[in-house]
């Protein structure tokens, strides 16, 4: 039978509506018109092509990217996608998202505008979002530096205060204070928001923001003192390689003082630091919403891995005919499945975590606004703790999909190497994974401190106030469908995270010097970190798969016992058969085009073999029958052999 035929059959099966649920995942009716709509734009425009992208050069990809950069601005404009100004509308963003391609633009629009919008002053704004938001200044995020990235205080990078002229003197001290990874910096931005050292009169005032220009507006040459260029190729081919991660030198650039950003504390004329009245971590802003931006994304990434591994799962045949009859569908196999079916649950889980992280970072933006600044350090964990989470998640997920596809999957032509080289990074920037694990450790070993001394956990950490029920608590489950019930799940996600923590500050008592017990007991503090950023997901979504990945933490902690362990195995073994037949329908939900799964095994119409037998022949060691090389390495070699032969 055909590939074709294969999928029709499967969609037959479904027992939901498909329809309905391109609707849930979109989030609206609203959402998904517009989604389907651009991503058919996007599809059928030739510049937007990128199928050709694994067999390009370093300088052709770089070129295309701009190429397509500059049309899908001009048709952002052309049809009205977003207000008159910006591009921060959802209209362009989902062009981004289809375009598929990192950019400068992401930059400019993911961080340098966002920088500007949250600690600018609002005098900084008027004068640099228009010239932003109409593209007349390309920016960039210019933080992290060669010797350091995770340890923002270590920055070396200086901006020392002249009074003489109202200036700041902006320099690179050392090597290792050259900026290094920022994307759009190699070759494209015009202007940075620059992270550096604040010094009046010899006094250090620690990490700041300046908006530094890096280019001349007219013919693109670095101006005077900023030496600046690409870091190199990175991991992948095509992969994130469209970016130019640049590196950055000052030698004693001057800016007005009035390129501070100085919505958290100001320079006055006279060279006085005034602090306003709001915690110095607003700086740190851009990240957070980042890292709430990554946490939406990765839903998509995973998403597409799991729509490629699942169509092909159903696809490829191996083993198991009778009598001449037909192979089993690789879906069928029970370790397919085990393998798979969480990866889908996850993709779910992660599209609704990631609407309620909007929901939570909206909410903290509309406090701080009002003077609030209550919720801050809960937004930090949140978006720290989930960022990391999900994209471990992720990127592990998108490998597990390249792995259930067999050999083909290691094909670029399936779509999933270049996905896993393009996402990978994700565990890295906007904060290392671990990095950002012990920053939720912190906090969460803060509030068990706290609630010896009466401090009420909020939000996340609400769980928290139950410590005593949680401490006590042993599973009452008798039976399998027991662990279908919501609460019986989300209580034994609970006592885990509770008790882990609660470890973890016993333990860290018993230390003189708390840094040095924090230091000691890092690796216990980031299992604690998991356990309680997988009860987040699980409060939102039912996961009953974390529970069997992670069996060991909820054993050795006394939630439950071997027995009620194998009981949530058996169960699991039940949703995975209730599953299987509405697989393929779960991931065509996801409403994906074959432009923007990029992915042979991964057709909708399931015509894989004739189509991956059709590449093989596009690649260019196939345009000559005999290849480039032969007459100069391997004729000689075989006329070796026959010298020797003869010999
Ligand atoms: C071709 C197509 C074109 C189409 C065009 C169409 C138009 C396009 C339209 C739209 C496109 C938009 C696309 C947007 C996508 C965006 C993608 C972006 C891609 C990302 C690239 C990556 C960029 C980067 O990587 S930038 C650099 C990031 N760097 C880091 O993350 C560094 C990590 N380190 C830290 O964050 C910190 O240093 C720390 C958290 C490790 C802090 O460590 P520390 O405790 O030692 O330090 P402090 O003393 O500073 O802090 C103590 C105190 O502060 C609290 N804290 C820390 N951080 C925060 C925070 N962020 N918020 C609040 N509070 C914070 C901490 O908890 C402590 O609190 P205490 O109460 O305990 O004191
Ligand atoms: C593709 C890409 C794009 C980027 N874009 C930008 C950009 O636009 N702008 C920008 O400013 N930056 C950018 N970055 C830089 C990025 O933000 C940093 O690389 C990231 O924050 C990690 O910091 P690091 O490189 O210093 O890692 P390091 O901190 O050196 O990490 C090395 C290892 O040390 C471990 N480690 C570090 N500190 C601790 C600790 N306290 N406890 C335990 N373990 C620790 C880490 O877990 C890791 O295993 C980008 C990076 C990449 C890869």
């Amino acid at each position: 039978m055909e590939g074709v035929d294969h999928l029709a059959f499967e969609r037959n099966k479904a027992q939901f509506d498909v329809d309905e649920m391109k609707i849930v995942w979109a989030g609206s009716r609203e959402d998904f018109e517009l989604s389907d709509r651009i991503s058919r734009l996007v599809a059928s425009d030739p510049v937007f092509r990128k199928d050709d992208r694994a067999a390009l050069g370093r300088k052709e990809l770089f070129k295309n990217t701009l190429r397509k950069a500059a049309h899908a601005w001009k048709r952002v404009i052309e049809l009205r996608l977003s207000g008159e100004f910006s591009a921060l509308e959802p209209e362009a963003y989902k062009l981004r998202a289809f375009v598929d391609q990192p950019a400068f633009t992401d930059l400019h629009w993911g961080m340098f505008v966002p920088a500007i919008q949250g600690q600018g002053t609002d005098e900084q704004q008027q004068k640099w979002l228009p010239l932003a938001y109409r593209m007349q200044i390309i920016g960039c995020y210019a933080q992290t530096e060669l010797g350091h990235g995770s340890n923002v205080q270590g920055l070396e990078t200086t901006a020392t205060f002249d009074p003489k002229t109202d200036e700041f003197v902006i320099h690179s001290p050392t090597l290792t204070s050259s900026k290094w990874w920022p994307g759009g910096l190699g070759k494209v931005s015009t202007h940075a928001v620059v992270y550096a050292r604040l010094i009046i009169d010899g006094q250090d005032y620690g990490v700041h923001g300046f908006i530094v220009q890096l280019r001349s507006l007219d013919d693109h040459l670095p101006l005077p003192g900023i030496t600046i260029g690409d870091i190199g190729m990175k991991f992948g081919n095509a992969a994130y390689n469209t970016m130019d991660n640049g590196v950055l030198t000052f030698d004693h650039v001057r800016i007005p003082r009035n390129q501070m950003l100085m919505r958290v504390s100001q320079v006055t004329r006279e060279g006085k630091y005034v602090h306003s009245n709001v915690p110095r971590q607003l700086v740190y802003g851009t990240m957070v919403y980042v890292r709430q931006k990554i946490v939406a994304d990765a839903s998509v990434a995973l998403s597409r891995a799991v729509c490629i591994a699942t169509r092909y799962s159903a696809v490829r045949r191996q083993f198991g005919s009778h009598n001449g009859g037909l192979e089993t569908q690789v879906i069928d196999y029970k370790t397919q499945q085990s393998r798979l079916f969480p990866l889908l649950a996850s993709a779910y889980a992660f599209r609704f975590v990631g609407e309620w992280l909007l929901w939570l970072y909206t909410d903290v933006t509309e406090r701080l606004k009002a003077k609030d600044f209550s919720t801050l350090p809960e937004a930090h964990a949140c978006t720290a703790g989930l960022k990391s989470l999900t994209t471990t998640a992720t990127a592990d997920g998108i490998e597990e999909c390249r792995k259930l596809c067999g050999g083909h999957g290691y094909l670029c032509s399936s779509g999933l190497p270049e996905l896993f080289a393009v996402y990978v990074p994700a565990c890295t920037y906007e904060g290392d994974n671990i990095v950002l694990l012990l920053q939720v450790a912190r906090h969460l070993v803060k509030t068990v401190s706290q609630l010896s001394t009466g401090n009420k956990p909020v939000g996340t950490t609400a769980y928290m106030a139950r410590l005593e029920q949680l401490l006590q608590y042993h599973s009452d489950v008798k039976k399998a469908e027991d662990w279908l019930k919501p609460n019986v799940v989300l209580e034994a996600f609970e006592a885990r995270a509770a008790r882990m923590c609660v470890a973890c500050a016993q333990n860290l008592s018993k230390f003189s010097n708390p840094e040095e017990g924090f230091q000691e007991l890092a690796a216990d503090l980031v299992e604690a970190a998991v356990a309680h950023c997988q009860l987040i997901v699980v409060s939102n979504v039912y996961a009953l798969s974390l529970l069997h990945k992670h069996l060991g933490d909820f054993i050795s902690t006394g939630c439950i016992d071997p027995k009620q362990g194998s009981l949530a195995n058996e169960q699991l073994r039940n949703l995975y058969s209730q599953v299987r037949p509405n697989a393929v329908a779960l991931v065509d939900a996801y409403n994906y085009t074959d432009h923007y799964l990029g992915s042979i095994l991964g057709r909708y119409d399931g015509n894989v073999y004739p189509k991956l037998y059709e590449e093989a022949w596009k690649d260019p060691l196939n345009d000559s029958i005999v290849p480039d090389g032969f007459k100069e390495y391997i004729q000689p070699l075989l006329k070796q052999q026959l010298r020797n032969a003869r010999l």
